[in-house]
């Protein structure tokens, strides 16, 4: 059976309508399939271990924005028999801007009933005293994070969502984030043996995909299938240059410029002289002073 796991309200309203076109194009088409709406957060979780609990071949694609396939494929039980798949449909669509894949919801859809096999990739862990759990996208500690909770709380978001000018609500948070964010020093050991100090952090940003914040090209070079995370850490310069520095960003040209650090690594474990917000994937749990990340090589399977 295929599942189509929708929610109407990703993408300030294109989760439905895109769902209207993807109906549109099965029932031509005489494909069978079952719709779930989602109604709030979890819900696509919870559809997900219901389906796969049954453990028969089915095919559940998830019609939404980068949050409604991270709580998909955190339901996927282990050892299902069903296949995940996913139509991007949000604000941000940093997942399908990462990976490649078409944001035309019937190439999509067509390109997920015609293939019979999947593609895995890699899935980041984070530890923390304060809340663990998974990315598909990225993590970050610091001052994305903090922009991340101040953005997820900014009462201006739903309004200028609507009006399909959420960039504003980043930019001008990413703004006064910036200008208020106090700097910390940090430990970071690298896979275990290499141990490296850095003072005056602004953030660290985490990568499994190149982008986040709806295609800010933070780590160009991530790969979501080679079994590493690629590390940005932004440390060691004045706040002043930091703000020619992060307009670099959406074309991913501050690598190499000074106060950026890039690396790679299987896993990472950062301390913090002050406990500071990190997230996963956006979602912010709290602040940490100790976090740490690895990679979950084929984590992740997707269908088409
Ligand atoms: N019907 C709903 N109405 C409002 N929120 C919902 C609904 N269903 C699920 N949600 C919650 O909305 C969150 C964000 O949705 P989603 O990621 O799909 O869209 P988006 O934020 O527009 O896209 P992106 O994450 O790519 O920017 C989900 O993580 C989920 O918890």
């Amino acid at each position: 059976m295929y599942y189509f796991i929708v929610n109407p309200n990703a993408g300030s309203r294109k989760g439905m309508r895109f769902w209207e076109e993807i109906k549109k194009y099965l029932m031509e088409e005489g494909i069978d399939f079952r719709e779930m709406l989602t109604r709030g957060q979890g819900d696509a979780e919870r559809y997900v271990r219901r389906i796969t609990r049954r453990h028969c071949p089915d095919v559940i694609t998830v019609v939404g924005g980068d949050g409604t396939l991270h709580e998909a494929a955190s339901g996927m039980e282990k050892g299902a028999e069903a296949k995940l798949a996913f139509v991007p449909a949000g604000s941000g669509n940093d997942f399908a801007r990462g990976i490649g894949y078409s944001i035309d919801p019937i190439e999509r859809v067509r390109s997920i009933v015609s293939s019979c096999s999947v593609r895995p990739l890699d899935v980041g862990d984070l530890q923390s005293k304060e809340g663990s759990g998974s990315f598909l996208v990225s993590s970050g500690i610091g001052y994305d994070a903090r922009v991340c909770h101040m953005v997820n709380h900014a009462k201006s978001k739903k309004f200028l969502n609507r009006l399909h000018l959420g960039k504003l609500t980043y930019l001008e948070i990413g703004l006064r984030g910036l200008l208020s964010a106090k700097l910390f020093s940090m430990r970071l050991i690298l896979d275990g043996a290499r141990e490296q100090l850095f003072s005056d952090v602004l953030f660290v940003s985490i990568h499994n995909l190149p982008y986040e914040g709806g295609g800010l090209k933070f780590s160009p070079g991530a790969v979501p299938d080679d079994g590493f995370l690629n590390l940005c850490i932004v440390a060691g310069i004045s706040k002043r240059k930091m703000i020619p520095l992060l307009t670099k960003v959406p074309a991913g040209k501050h690598e190499g410029c000074p106060g950026v650090y890039s690396l790679r690594c299987r896993k990472a474990e950062f301390y913090m002289d002050e406990p500071q917000y990190y997230h996963m994937d956006g979602e912010v749990p709290g602040q940490s002073s100790h976090v740490t990340i690895s990679v979950n090589t084929r984590g992740l399977e997707l269908l088409g």
